[in-house]
């Protein structure tokens, strides 16, 4: 498709300066009225913001002008889980569950060095695939900071900023004794496996709200507007009662997502009943950590009870079926969840887990899914709402529903452009199933943030990706090397946590989420 101006020739980064005007194309807006199905309109696009949508726009004087014939246009997709600490990680790991993959992805001996340059390039990778792939939104979890110095989040924000993409990062906390996070670790103290980690430093409460403070300060707005910071207490049985309060409340004050490990596995739902005598959710929601603020990744271990709590709490949820399914998790209860009325997100996850930032993998899945989870057919997922949890909820979910998620005038044009004219999209059947089945990031044309194109026929318009990957191929030895040594070390804890790992699963709870 070529884009034609009246005026002047077009650049690949029109907008936001200028008018532009995508006509005559088939739209996927997610509103309340049409939501998923495709219909005939017109977008014009105004600093950055989608200034008006109608079934017959005239060009204005000057205005750049896309000819939407043969086209899809549809809300960028928002990651609404996922860590890019992990981007180094893709291809590494297999055939491990969480509690175990965990003590290689997030090695509990401390021993991580990851210069902000490799943290910058790291970045950049991720959004590089993030974008091209039609995500425009990360909600990025990012990774264990000393909650000392701004010098990773500050590599990560730069990255962020100059290609484009629109982003919440946290600072990620863990501030219990690794020891104390696990249940069923006697035996492993006895054997003295755990010495090594046993005195390493936590931050305080203090420390991690002092940090976030200024984490606000010095990062909400950034990237004009596009970054966003975010509490994350990596996961209730990880983090003090007093930093999920404070953490929630920080959140609340400063309308920011809180963001936190809920229930992904059968052992954090054994490790609930070990360490606070009822689920983790009833716990939270005594303590008074649940807020409409509040992201629960993953909630796949919850009973019906905790649904409701959810759901009154207005807490969202991100799913991420395709990690859940690679870390063998379990399902979510995603018809339960509906039901209820709670919102769900989609998620990635990280790259360790699910080896792609492609949240268009995640959307199949989830469609795909859940049909094995009970025969009737009548409750299983419609494009429709996994469609929603590609956009809307998780924009919801981000805490950024009033700016993305939807194309509605006033909000932000974040969206991508689809060539109708591919295999992909042959024969036109219904175009809605089409992209949550069988477009798989091939027939994207141009994909916008806040107005400016980003991608353009496949190419980023904000960075060299050939340097880029030449970049990491060139590092490739040194980023191994790390990993390898990380490894062997963290390799000391594999039969202390199989036996771990063993005892949760060999627990009955009552119920069991392995089929949904
Ligand atoms: N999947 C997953 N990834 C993580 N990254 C940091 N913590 C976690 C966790 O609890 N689960």
């Amino acid at each position: 498709m070529s884009i034609n101006s009246t005026n002047r020739s077009p650049a690949a980064t029109d907008e936001p300066h200028g008018s532009l005007l995508i006509s005559g194309a088939e739209v996927i807006t997610m509103d309340a009225l049409t939501g998923s199905t495709p219909v005939r309109r017109d977008i014009r696009i105004q600093n950055g913001a989608i200034a008006e949508i109608g079934p017959d726009l005239a060009p204005l004087p000057g205005e750049t002008v896309i000819n939407g014939h043969d086209r899809l246009v549809a809300p960028g997709l928002v990651n609404a889980h996922t860590h890019s600490w992990e981007a180094l990680y893709k291809g590494r790991y297999d055939n491990l569950p969480l509690e175990l993959w965990m003590l290689f992805s997030y090695p509990p001996t401390g021993d991580v060095q990851v210069s902000p340059e490799m943290v910058h390039l790291r970045s950049q990778l991720f959004a590089a695939e993030s974008l091209k792939s039609g995500v425009t939104t990360i909600v990025d979890d990012v990774l264990e900071i000393p909650h000392q110095d701004f010098d990773q989040l500050d590599a990560v924000v730069r990255a962020y900023e100059q290609i484009g993409i629109r982003a919440n990062v946290s600072g990620h906390v863990v501030n219990k004794p690794f020891l104390e996070t696990f249940p069923f670790v006697d035996s492993m103290l006895e054997q003295g496996l755990l010495d090594r980690v046993a005195d390493l430093p936590v931050p305080t409460t203090e420390d991690y709200l002092q940090y976030s403070t200024e984490a606000f300060a010095r990062y909400s707005g950034r990237g004009a507007g596009r970054i966003s910071y975010m509490l994350s207490p990596s996961a209730p049985q990880r983090c003090t009662d007093d930093l999920l309060v404070g953490a929630a409340e920080l959140a609340r004050k400063n309308q920011a997502e809180c963001h936190i490990h809920v229930l992904e596995t059968k052992t954090q739902a054994v490790t609930g009943h070990e360490f606070y005598g009822t689920t983790i959710v009833k716990h939270l929601q005594r303590i008074g950590a649940l807020t409409p603020e509040t992201t629960f990744a993953h909630g796949i271990w919850v009973t019906d009870e905790d649904i409701e709590i959810i759901a009154d709490a207005e807490v969202s949820v991100s799913h991420n079926p395709n990690s859940n399914l690679k870390l063998g998790s379990g399902i979510l209860p995603w018809r339960k969840y509906q039901k209820a009325g709670v919102n769900l997100g989609l998620g990635t996850d990280g790259c360790s887990s699910s080896d792609t930032p492609r949240l268009s993998e995640v959307m199949k899945s989830a469609a795909l899914l859940h049909k094995v989870s009970g025969p009737d057919f009548t409750q299983w997922p419609s494009v429709q709402e996994v469609l929603h949890a590609a956009t809307l909820g998780g924009a919801r979910s981000a805490m950024l529903q009033d700016r993305v998620g939807s194309l509605e005038v006033g909000k932000r044009a974040d969206l991508v452009i689809y060539d109708l004219d591919t295999l992909a999209f042959t024969p036109r059947n219904r175009l809605q199933n089409h992209l949550v089945y069988s477009e798989n990031g091939s027939s994207i044309e141009y994909v916008m943030v806040d107005g400016k194109i980003v991608v353009d026929h496949g190419r980023l318009t904000t960075l060299d990706e050939t340097a880029l990957r030449g970049e990491v191929r060139a590092r490739g030895e040194e980023i191994r090397g790390w990993q390898d040594d990380l490894d062997s070390l963290n390799s000391a804890f594999m039969s202390g946590f199989t036996q771990m790992y063993q005892q949760a699963q060999a627990r009955d709870i009552g119920f069991t989420r392995f089929l949904g």
